[in-house]
């Protein structure tokens, strides 16, 4: 079977600026490179300068792809940190385009604020001293302001304040842009105080190498982001996959065997089906017997685990989630704390098994010479 090619035909409308889509019946504005190529973003952006200020996870991704784009970047890091070095080999240099914090602050006239959420209420008093009139406040998440009742972040009426989320790791969008590929974004504007808080707020997402951008707000940025992380992407997969690997386990399956139904062939040869060309797809690939069993249980999931997702939504949006991140991350020890937890998962025996798998992978072998 042929995976199509590619078209255009979903596309209603274009203009210089935005394209009109139809997504499943609904029509939705995205922008992409066709819309707004990188060399309209680097005529925006000649004049400004950005600081990144953080160099943590989406830091890098987004200043180093910024710096491969021709865009005039900087990056705010404490010294003495480990990020620091790491800017540093990454090809930052120090009293150039790496500073301290506050001389980072003092410098840029976009703030790209990449501390992680919980980090951001501390420094925010910091931030807020250098954000002279005309300046933009640049986010990767509607947390802080969408939240603002718990972190206090309220910037003054005479900046831009708008976010470019990546829809993934900042580690893949690095990976992609480097593949020439972009990984989606979204985008929202908060407060426009220039005029231009538009052609800023495109003009960076496609300059740290989003694929396109899709329209949102604040408040739905990160009310849908919270339920995804805790949701499928990443809460409820480590759920059902436990789930099925136990009673696997339980009923005298082998390690290797229960890792492989539930996990490997998963990532390694359904979802990229998935990802390719969509769920039928993956299940028109499969064997009869596979898909007859497929449609007549997937709606039993989905019914199973709707009042979890529902709980979930409310949690995210009364504010408890967000308490919870805010309280937990800012403990001092919060990190040790973290690794911990991820220590216990990783010494789980399913996540085991799969060390085990992915060592058998061709591309983990060695060979010997
Ligand atoms: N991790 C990711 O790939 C994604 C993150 N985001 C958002 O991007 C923003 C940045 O997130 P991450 O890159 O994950 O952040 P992170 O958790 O990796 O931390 C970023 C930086 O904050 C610094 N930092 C921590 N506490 C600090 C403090 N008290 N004072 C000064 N610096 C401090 C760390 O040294 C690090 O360089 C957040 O709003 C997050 O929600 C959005 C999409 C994906
Ligand atoms: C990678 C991403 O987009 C997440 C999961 O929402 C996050 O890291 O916060
Ligand atoms: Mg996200
Ligand atoms: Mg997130």
């Amino acid at each position: 079977m042929k995976s199509p090619k590619p078209v255009k035909s979903h596309i209603i409308k274009q203009n210089k600026t935005m394209a009109k889509l139809n997504f499943g019946g609904t029509e939705e504005n995205v922008v992409t490179r066709d819309e707004f190529p990188l060399s309209k973003a680097q005529e925006v952006l000649k004049d400004e300068v950005v600081a990144v200020i953080g160099y943590g996870v989406q830091g890098p991704g987004q200043a180093l792809n910024q710096k491969d784009n021709g865009i005039n970047v900087i990056v705010g890091q404490r010294k003495g940190t480990k990020t620091w070095d790491k800017a540093v080999s990454d090809g930052f240099v120090p009293g150039e385009t790496l500073f301290e914090i506050e001389e980072a602050l003092e410098k840029g006239t976009v703030i790209c604020y990449l501390l992680s959420d919980a980090a951001q209420i501390a420094l925010w008093p910091t931030v807020k001293k250098h954000l002279t009139p005309g300046k933009a406040l640049y986010f990767s998440h509607g947390f802080g302001i969408t939240f603002n009742e718990q972190t206090g972040i309220v910037p003054p009426a005479d900046v831009d304040v708008f976010l470019v989320a990546p829809k993934g790791s900042g580690t893949s969008l690095r990976r992609m842009f480097l593949q020439g590929r972009g990984l989606n974004s979204s985008y929202a504007i908060f407060q426009d105080a220039t005029g231009k808080a538009f052609e800023r707020v495109i003009s960076l997402g496609i300059a740290v190498g989003s694929g396109y951008l899709f329209e949102t707000n604040f408040k739905k940025e990160v009310f849908s982001d919270l339920t995804g992380e805790r949701g499928t992407l990443m809460g409820c997969i480590q759920g059902i996959f436990a789930a099925q690997y136990d009673v696997l386990r339980a009923n005298g399956h082998s390690p290797s065997e229960a890792f492989n139904e539930t996990v490997e062939e998963l990532t390694q040869s359904l979802m990229p089906l998935v990802a390719e060309n969509g769920m039928d797809w993956m299940y028109a690939n499969c064997s009869t017997t596979a898909q007859r069993g497929a449609l007549d249980w997937w709606k039993k999931f989905r019914d199973a685990t709707k009042p979890v997702f529902e709980e979930l939504y409310k949690s995210v949006a009364t504010g408890k989630e967000s308490q919870r991140s805010i309280d937990l991350n800012s403990q001092p020890d919060y990190r040790e704390k973290l690794d911990a937890e991820l220590k216990e998962l990783r010494e789980s025996e399913i996540w085991q098994a799969g060390k085990t798998v992915r060592s058998l992978r061709p591309e983990n072998q060695v060979v010997e010479a």
